[in-house]
């Protein structure tokens, strides 16, 4: 074995440094700043060997599987000193905003917290069916047989289910030569409610030996409530198909979360951290500060949660959504819940608030809460529109947080905070709540030109509109709706031709 010792690493905020050898760079995983490493160089991509002097700040008992795994990032090192972490580089990336500083809120516990487990499966050297998570930028399964971030109760049902799948002799799916039946099994646990849903994926409907594997199952008394089967025989690493069927109990399970109840299908997302959850909610509520006579949109609404928590606060709620089935079960979680001022709407986000935007709608408060990816530059301009008093936007992704801010900027809109919430442990994530108020616009273009490269340029664009502007009621130029339109026809390819009610 090839070793090499690197002295004094240097370590950004993600835990990995980057080595030179050959000329060519390369980065090394788990290490901690100014520790002295040695790496083992013999093999195609260079590993971490040994390290020869641990900073204090190291801990040994993380996850045994933290090496090859790529789910987690912080496993070797103190929870004390990943939070640091992620709240210098949250300091450091929001800069330019000049906000007062991001503080980063506890979660939960930093193990076990997770209400949804993914694994893939495959066969084993002595033909044992087994399941893991990918290594990282790969596609090559790390066997796991009790991961430190899902609920024990899910380890526990993995770890049978294993069992009954290689009495049954099933094959797993191979994607390279797309053959085998089992893809993944994905499992919500209801920590609260204790229901736990098992979505076994498969490669198409076939599915020889899945009723036995369900009477064996059942059998174990594991506390499943309900079994579903998902079919996905596409050429996708995306884990869920199109259709499934139910084999065992309801389809769904239900979670009580801050005194609500909530009805949760396979395929609607779901805060992953339930603790968590109601605390990034209940901020996000704190910071919105709702009157009584407010209109409120929730928009990328989910399954309703944020709505149903917003509704005891506003007059009425309209929460929209992309998935028709999470917008289901939003409706129902209103009913079983007695909400009487909350309405859903299955649409993308950005034709919505476009429509609204169109017919001269007014609202209050819009809270926001994007997939990864982030908003669109028309769903923005739209809120400008609609003249939304505040804006809270909910984030997993502090990037493209970052760049819709700058949007909001670019509006009449002044970011006045942001908190984070740790709501993904021992990974590299974090959610965000960012608070946005519409401002006077001295106070908007004093920020603009703090944040903007070329301050003076934009201010003098901005004073230019804003005199066209001043005190008349702002109408929509047609251009703006088409451009709000056509960019909003980039993302989704489709335009809803819909009507919508006014409120
Ligand atoms: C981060 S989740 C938030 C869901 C919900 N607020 C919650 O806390 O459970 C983002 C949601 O946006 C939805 N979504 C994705 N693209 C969308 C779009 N273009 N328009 C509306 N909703 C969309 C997803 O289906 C998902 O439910």
């Amino acid at each position: 074995m090839a070793l090499k010792e690197f002295k004094n690493v240097s370590v950004g905020y993600i835990p990995d440094t980057e080595i030179e050898l050959n000329k060519k760079k390369y980065k090394i995983h788990d290490v901690i700043n100014g520790e002295d490493i040695l790496v083992d160089t013999d093999k195609n991509y260079p590993t971490l060997s040994k390290v020869l002097k641990p900073s204090k700040d190291r801990i040994y008992d993380g996850c045994p599987y933290q090496a090859e795994c790529g789910g987690c990032q912080f496993q070797h090192v103190s929870y004390e000193y990943e939070k640091k972490l992620k709240e210098k580089y949250l300091n450091d990336l929001f800069k330019p905003f000049d906000l007062p500083y991001i503080k980063l809120v506890s979660g939960d516990s930093p193990l076990h917290y997770r209400n949804k487990c993914q694994m893939t499966y495959k066969l084993s050297k002595t033909k044992k069916v087994v399941c893991g998570l990918y290594e990282e930028y790969s596609h090559k399964i790390v066997t796991i047989s009790n991961c430190l971030l899902q609920a024990n109760e899910a380890n526990h049902v993995i770890e049978a289910l294993n069992k009954v799948l290689t009495k049954n002799k099933i094959r797993p799916y191979d994607e390279k030569t797309r053959e085998g039946n089992l893809r993944h099994v994905y499992i919500r646990y209801g920590f609260n409610s204790k229901e736990i849903m098992v979505v076994l994926v498969t490669n198409g409907e076939m599915f020889p030996g899945r009723n036995n594997v369900v009477t064996d199952l059942k059998k174990l008394n594991l506390g499943i409530t309900t079994i579903v089967q998902n079919y996905n025989s596409r050429d996708t690493s995306i884990v869920l198909g199109d259709k499934e069927k139910v084999i065992y109990g309801p389809g769904y399970i239900y979670e009580f979360v801050g005194g609500y109840k909530f009805k949760i299908s396979g395929t609607s997302f779901f805060q992953i951290n339930t603790i968590g959850m109601e605390k990034l909610y209940n901020l996000a509520l704190e910071k919105a500060e709702i009157k009584n006579t407010d209109f409120v949109i929730d928009a990328y609404c989910g399954v309703g949660t944020i709505s149903i928590f917003a509704s005891k606060y506003a007059k009425k709620v309209i929460g929209v959504e992309l998935n028709k089935n999470a917008i289901q079960d939003a409706k129902i979680n209103a009913k079983i819940n007695n909400i009487t001022n909350v309405d859903f709407i299955a649409d993308d986000a950005t034709n919505y608030m476009t429509h609204l935007a169109k017919d001269r709608v007014k609202c209050d408060v819009v809270l926001m809460d994007p997939p990864r990816d982030g908003s669109t530059k028309a769903f923005i301009n739209a809120i400008n529109y609609l003249g939304a008093r505040k804006v809270v936007y909910v984030s997993c992704n502090a990037e493209t947080l970052k760049r819709d801010l700058y949007l909001f900027s670019e509006n009449d809109y002044v970011v006045k905070s942001i908190t984070a919430v740790d709501m993904f442990p021992r990974t590299l994530h974090t959610e965000c709540v960012a608070v946005l108020e519409k401002d006077s616009e001295l106070e908007s273009l004093e920020k603009l030109s703090k944040i903007s490269k070329n301050g003076g340029n934009v201010l003098d664009e901005l004073n230019k509109k804003n005199k066209n502007n001043s005190n008349k009621m702002r109408v929509i130029p047609k251009a703006d709706i088409e451009m709000m339109r056509e960019d909003q026809y980039e993302r989704t390819g489709k335009i809803s031709s819909k009507k919508y009610k006014k409120y």
